[in-house]
């Protein structure tokens, strides 16, 4: 029986290691401290700011060179000035980490979007990725310094005796990893051997303000103790097993190298303990944190697990065991083992996955919980009661253990009504999604949780207005908008969801239908993307280094007189701005890019992936993909605060959205809000599944409706797990309800790098492409080639063609002219009305029924 202690709080009597997870007013710091060393020295002692050590930044990458990329240049979209560095110094930075990186996912999106499904498919030659993309590139596994990376704002912690939190000072002259022992740790690791991490000298160690507060694991659930701490969870940790001194005790302890203790219960030799990859991984089981299901063996000899807070605001997590035998683990290794085999085998999907964060989270939610904490960390209250409260209802093995998941769903469970919200959540898939079948019992099943209110839904009377500002990048002067009725009336509405999302996003997006009986069609919502199987998703924070990231940054970079590193990407001006909206030119040219690629520059691969997953063998390039703008929003290790102006798909949906049954395609999505030309409406969010995962599903799934989205670019080959694809079809958010348009869709998608600084991954994000009124149709351009029909798989029949077609011809007829190009802002029939921006052109209005035709616009076709 092996065992970890992660000790948040400090029992110098201990003989066992103890991991210290602190987190204080939003600040947080883990460190792993062997017990058996901190009678050595005596460094733990307040840490005066003034006193400390730059900040324990991440370092440039070992061997990494000045060399420029040479695809760097391309995506600076040119707007206005640039700051600092110019994008292709920014891209020579990210060449740099690129170029040590192990695993470089892409997120491939294929050109028509909808492929290669009967219902809708995404085919290859209209988008594309940057040129500069390049095949996966390395990084050393041991280039992801996991214990340091909580430390906030690239600085030590600001750490007040009186809030009773921790603070921790970087070692004096100590580089941030030792490469090479961390290498020799992690290959050891690899083939099973035990590692025992090399001891600091005493001045190399880190310092740590003590903490005030004590936890004592022994307590009785729930109830306070006398430091303020109340536990969390339930825990048997015996009376006089981690017991925990006082500060003065803890002041005259020593601090020893971050490491992590590994215990061979059974006393076996410490071959039997070494298997790192085995039995260190299992030891984090959830299952095995469950004190409830321990056997007698391992409960007469250890604590297993508590977690506490205070109304200070400090969070405290321990995980306990005792033992005879020790071996001793880097904790960054062990952390390291750990997080790959819950992205291997759990699944894991957030991007910036860690067990140290997760960890934070667990902190977080009670901090957020118990003392009243605002987003952003700033404590309103301390409320002891509330601390109590929510200790009750969330256990750290709940979240842990993945119980506060409903299925697939990120809702607590215990508090679902409560505005609590998980920050930074991470998608532990309970099991690998797999394609729900009609009969399938794990579907969810919204329709029995129907909450039928006719009058919770939007009813608001809108005044049908002629669109604005029908912008240059839109090539076709005829804007078809689909007629939102004016007033919802209840009593046609035969299906109604207050909230598809079950609380997963966080504005509610409800769901009716007024025009059949159908109920939601089944799927998973999720609010993130998660990874299927083959999909090669897995991020290290080391890729992203301080010339890509903004860690000196406080508050707001918006604010800056200067922008900040984040800009570089989009030409060194922030591609959003102060009203979070995306920059005009910078949403023009995207708009451009959509509506008329023949005109930008494409990307020819020599071995395309969407080929080669439909088996095909193509001599020469393919068909071209589109080099995309990006946006880069400020990300984890940014210094600047969760409400940076640059952080807005990150946060999610904000706006107000419904899903409808439309009369002729079925559901699409409408906001009940007016919008501004370049609202962050939502993600496409889905399964990232390889390009060869998604053919074959399509394939599978014939007589299925399809939600998927593909694109792709690299310069190099990429392998087949590297060319990923997004499926909405059993796991995805509201995005999977958007309907195409053909020539004005109101919607436009922006790739958004948020965890990654180079286009391997990415975000799709859809922004408004013009003024969006209350109760229009959501709609964006998916870039089928509906003309295409080589194509194996047959796309839907789109209708926008046959609706303009229609409309064109009953204009003529009526209009009594031969061709003509018209522009109107009136109604023309039940359903669709014309509209332009153009009005200050109308010169005469000829009104035929509910039609006006403006002479002054007309044209031969
Ligand atoms: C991503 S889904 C959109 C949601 C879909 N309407 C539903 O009910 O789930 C794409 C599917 O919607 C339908 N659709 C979307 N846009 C359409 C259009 N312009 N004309 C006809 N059908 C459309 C097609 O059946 C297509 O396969």
């Amino acid at each position: 029986m092996i065992c970890i202690a992660f000790y948040i709080g400090f029992d110098p009597l201990d003989v066992n290691a103890h991991t210290y997870l602190f987190v204080s007013l939003g600040e947080f710091v883990l460190v792993t401290v062997p017990k058996g060393e901190t009678r050595k020295h005596e460094s733990w002692s307040k840490v005066e700011p003034e006193e400390s050590e730059p900040p324990l930044k991440r370092t440039r990458l070992r061997g990494q060179t000045d060399q420029s990329s040479s695809s760097a240049g391309n995506h600076s979209p040119g707007l206005g000035k640039t700051f600092g560095r110019t994008p292709k110094e920014a891209y020579v930075s990210q060449t740099h980490c690129k170029e040590k990186i192990d695993v470089s996912p892409h997120l491939c999106l294929v050109d028509k979007k909808f492929e290669s499904s009967p219902s809708e498919q995404f085919s290859s030659d209209r988008r594309t990725k940057p040129e500069h993309l390049s095949s996966p590139t390395h990084v050393q596994d041991d280039e992801e310094v996991t214990q340091f990376q909580f430390v906030q704002k690239g600085k030590k912690l600001k750490c007040e005796r009186d809030t009773q939190c921790f603070s921790y000072e970087e070692p004096k002259g100590i580089p941030v990893v030792d490469l090479s022992d961390e290498e020799s740790v992690l290959d050891k690791h690899h083939n099973n051997a035990v590692i025992i991490k090399r001891e600091r000298d005493a001045d190399e160690l880190p310092q740590f303000d003590v903490p005030l507060a004590i936890v004592r694991p022994a307590a009785p659930l729930s109830l306070a103790h006398e430091d303020g701490f109340t536990n969390g969870s339930s825990s048997n940790v015996r009376e006089n097993d981690g017991e925990f001194l006082g500060t003065k005790q803890l002041n005259s302890e020593v601090v020893v190298p971050p490491t992590l203790l590994l215990l061979c219960e059974d006393g076996s030799s410490n071959e039997n303990c070494s298997d790192v990859e085995r039995n260190g991984l299992e030891l984090l089981e959830y299952k095995q944190l469950d004190t409830e299901d321990k056997g007698d063996d391992c409960a007469s000899d250890s604590s297993q697990f508590d977690i506490a807070s205070s109304p200070q605001g400090n969070v405290k997590i321990s995980l306990i065991c005792n033992s005879s035998q020790a071996i001793w683990f880097s904790l960054d290794a062990v952390l390291k083992l750990v997080e790959e085999k819950y992205i291997k085998t759990y699944r894991i999907t957030e991007p910036g996955f860690s067990v140290v964060k997760l960890m934070k989270d667990v902190c977080e939610c009670f901090l957020a919980e118990g003392t009243n904490c605002t987003d952003d960390g700033q404590v309103r209250s301390t409320n002891l009661t509330s601390s109590l409260a929510i200790s009750k209802k969330l256990s750290a093995q709940d979240v842990l253990c993945g119980r506060v998941y409903e299925g697939n769903f990120c809702i607590p469970p215990s508090f679902p009504n409560e505005p609590f919200r998980f920050r930074n959540f991470i998608e532990v898939l309970p099991q690998i999604p797999r394609v729900l079948t009609s009969t399938s019992s794990n579907v969810l099943n919204y329709i029995t949780e129907l909450n039928v209110n006719g009058n919770s839904y939007c009813g608001r009377d809108i005044k049908i207005k002629a669109l604005e500002g029908l912008g240059p990048s839109n090539p076709s002067s005829l804007v078809v908008v689909q007629k939102h009725n004016s007033c919802l009336d209840p009593l046609k509405v035969s299906h109604h969801i207050d909230d598809i999302t079950k609380g997963a996003e966080n504005a509610k997006i409800s769901l009716v239908n007024e025009i059949t009986d159908e109920c939601l069609p089944e799927f998973h919502y999720i609010p993130r993307n998660i990874a299927y199987e083959n999909a090669c998703v897995k991020f290290l924070l080391a890729r992203i280094s301080d010339e890509n990231c903004c860690s000196n940054c406080v508050g707001d970079c918006m604010s800056l007189i200067v922008p900040c590193a984040c800009a570089g990407e989009t030409g060194g001006e922030f591609a959003y701005t102060h009203g979070r909206l995306v920059e005009e030119k910078f949403l023009e040219k995207c708009i451009s890019l959509n509506c008329d690629p023949g005109q930008h520059r494409l990307f020819y691969c020599k071995d395309c992936p969407l080929e080669r997953s439909k088996h095909k063998r193509v001599s020469g390039p393919c068909k071209g993909h589109l080099v995309r703008q990006f946006i880069k929003e400020c990300w984890y290790k940014c210094g600047c605060s969760m409400k940076c102006g640059n952080r807005l798909v990150q946060q999610g949906i904000t706006v107000n959205l419904q899903v409808f049954m439309t009369p002729e395609k079925g559901w699409g999505v409408r906001t009940l809000e007016d919008l501004p030309k370049g609202t962050f409406v939502c993600e496409y969010v889905g399964e990232i599944v390889t390009n060869t995962e998604l053919f074959e599903r399509n394939t599978q799934m014939s007589g299925r409706e399809k939600h998927t989205y593909s694109d792709w670019g690299s310069k190099g080959v990429l392998k087949d797990e590297e060319a990923l694809c997004l499926d909405a079809t059993v796991y995805g958010n509201v995005a999977r309800f958007l309907n195409h348009r053909c020539f004005d869709a109101n919607l436009v998608e922006i790739p958004v790098e948020v965890e990654t600084p180079d286009h391997h991954y990415y975000h799709l994000a859809f922004f408004t492409t013009r003024k969006v009124d209350a109760l229009e149709e959501l709609t964006w351009d998916y870039g089928i080639d509906f003309k295409d029909h080589s194509h194996p798989v047959k796309a839907f029949h789109c209708c926008c063609e046959s609706m303009i077609k229609l409309l064109l011809k009953k204009l003529m007829r009526l209009a009594n002219a031969e061709k003509v190009v018209f522009i109107t802002v009136k109604e023309i029939d039940p359903v669709h009305e014309f509209s332009s921006a153009h009005k200050e052109n109308i010169t005469e209005e000829a009104s035929c029924g509910s039609l006006s035709i403006t002479p002054s616009y007309r044209a031969v076709l």
